[in-house]
């Protein structure tokens, strides 16, 4: 795809991302690996007036195009795709469930086969730090070399995948399982969870599950 067409599909996914319910104002964030660097979205911008053009280019050193200002968060995503090299878009929410999950400092554990959606047996909450900081980069890194899927503490979600259309259905899959994560934790402290070695068993059926949702 070209610029325009990926700059496209970036402000779709955002609208969707909305639309899904996933997201509130001009929170979060959306990008895509591209030409060495990532296409991503404007700082503070409500993304239905958004247009191609809003779409900003930050290169592997940080540096964007003048007369544009990338998403606050653009060192998270550069960090994702550092060390990620299998995955190449990243979508950053602050969706209720997983919002909530994330100001306990909690990891969604195995609470459902469907962890397995993020490529592990959780989903681990990152220590918090102020948005926008390397220090919050640094955290984001460490937790996405285990998972495709983390939570920021007292912040939100980060999804990462292949392509968008994966990125933002693997941000809805968390969303739902923080919402049953939530629901369990109001009733109990001991939620039950799927061994280690299930989990195993449901990775390998994945690999080979369903329609692949390519390029
Ligand atoms: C303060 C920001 O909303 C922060 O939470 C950031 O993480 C976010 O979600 C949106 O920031 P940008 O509009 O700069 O992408
Ligand atoms: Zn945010």
């Amino acid at each position: 795809m070209n610029r325009k067409q990926l700059s496209r599909e970036i402000i779709d996914t955002c609208l969707e991302m909305t639309r899904l319910g996933l997201n509130q104002g001009t929170a979060g964030n959306v990008s895509v690996r591209y030409n060495g660097g990532m296409l991503i979205t404007p700082t503070g911008t409500p993304y239905d007036l958004m247009t191609e053009d809003s779409i900003v280019y930050v290169d592997a050193d940080g540096h964007y195009e003048a007369g544009k200002l990338p998403s606050s968060e653009w060192r998270f995503h550069h960090a994702v795709y550092e060390v990620r090299p299998d995955l190449d878009a990243v979508v950053h929410n602050h969706s209720i469930n997983c919002s909530a999950v994330s100001i306990l400092g909690k990891d969604i554990p195995a609470i459902h086969y469907m962890i397995a959606v993020s490529g592990t047996n959780r989903i681990p909450c990152v220590p918090y730090a102020t948005f926008g900081t390397p220090k919050l980069a640094e955290y984001v890194q460490q937790g996405i070399s285990q998972s495709k899927a983390i939570l920021l503490q007292h912040h939100g979600l980060i999804a990462a995948e292949k392509n968008l259309k994966k990125a933002l259905w693997l941000a809805h899959e968390v969303e739902v399982l923080a919402t049953w994560y939530m629901r369990l934790l109001s009733i109990t402290d001991n939620v039950p969870v799927l061994s280690d070695d299930e989990i195993q068993v449901v990775l390998g059926k994945f690999s080979t599950y369903g329609l692949r949702i390519e390029e």
